[in-house]
């Protein structure tokens, strides 16, 4: 189901820059209980993600309400959100393009994700880099050619979510998701500064190892660093956490990580 500037349905102008360009950015957000899990982090990235890329002016009051009627009553689900720059300008030019586009949909819920959590995942490294570009790096924009690649790519693979590196080799995410792991007290994740998408889930984590007993490092660091880890985990707005049991040929047992965080996200 669908909303297009508050209206219910299906059909996009050919001209809108979403199409034409991938010009604008997106959320996807999980609905617990008619409500929309981190609904004020997802607006706020938003706001950051539309300010970054230099949209016109956005009505957020429309945008937020939309994504609260579009969740109401439903148990457990997904509504994801984009905003492009509309239609106008002449080829890449945006200049006269005053009137951004609103577009809401709703879907069910992955219940894989439900299996997934209790049983684990396998993690597969990607042949597909993610292009190192400060400008971008953390964006959720609407440009997603490399996670297309990268998914279809894991789609051949006996894992449910990849390993990807950037251009240099470093460790930056999964395809539709951040990631953790841990050595002894100290949690690693990527830190997002030349790729990668800056998850809501990701900042749910490091919000909750504030204060703890864990000390969270943002790194630049090789594949082989997982070689010693003792715990591995992935997050999205949806999974919400999963734990990892096998990253390439290394396997994990260690829950330690995932039993602390678990009960909040
Ligand atoms: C690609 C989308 O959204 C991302 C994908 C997932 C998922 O597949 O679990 C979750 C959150 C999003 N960042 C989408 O089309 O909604
Ligand atoms: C490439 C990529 N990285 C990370 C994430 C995690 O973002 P979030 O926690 O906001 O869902 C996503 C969302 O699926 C993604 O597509």
């Amino acid at each position: 189901m669908y909303w297009i500037n508050g209206q219910q349905q299906n059909t996009l102008i050919p001209s809108d820059r979403g199409l034409q360009f991938g010009d604008g950015c997106f959320t996807t957000a999980r609905i617990v209980e008619g409500e929309i899990d981190l609904l004020p982090w997802h607006i706020e990235r938003m706001q950051q993600a539309a300010q970054r890329l230099l949209l016109p002016a956005v009505d957020w009051l429309a945008f937020e309400r939309e994504m609260v009627c579009a969740a109401e009553s439903i148990p457990l689900g997904v509504v994801k959100a984009i905003l492009t720059r509309g239609s106008g300008g002449r080829g890449y030019s945006p200049q006269g393009c005053e009137h951004p586009t609103r577009i809401i949909s709703r879907s069910s819920y992955p219940q894989y994700y439900l299996q997934w959590r209790e049983r684990g995942i396998n993690l597969v490294l990607s042949p597909v880099p993610l292009a190192r570009n400060p400008l971008l790096a953390g964006l959720k924009h609407l440009n997603r050619l490399e996670q297309v690649l990268i998914r279809a790519h894991l789609d051949q693979a006996d894992a449910h979510e990849a390993l990807v590196l950037d251009t240099a080799g470093m460790l930056v995410e999964c395809c539709a998701a951040n990631l953790f792991w841990r050595k002894g007290k100290a949690v690693f994740t990527p830190n997002l500064e030349q790729a990668g998408v800056a998850g809501l889930m990701r900042r749910r984590v490091i919000a909750l190892l504030v204060g703890s007993e864990y000390q969270l490092h943002c790194v630049s660091e090789p594949l082989e660093t997982l070689a010693d880890a003792d715990e591995v985990l992935v997050s999205n707005a949806l999974m919400p956490l999963l734990p990892v049991n096998n990253a390439q040929s290394w396997c994990y047992h260690s829950r330690q990580l995932y039993d602390f965080l678990r009960p909040h996200c």
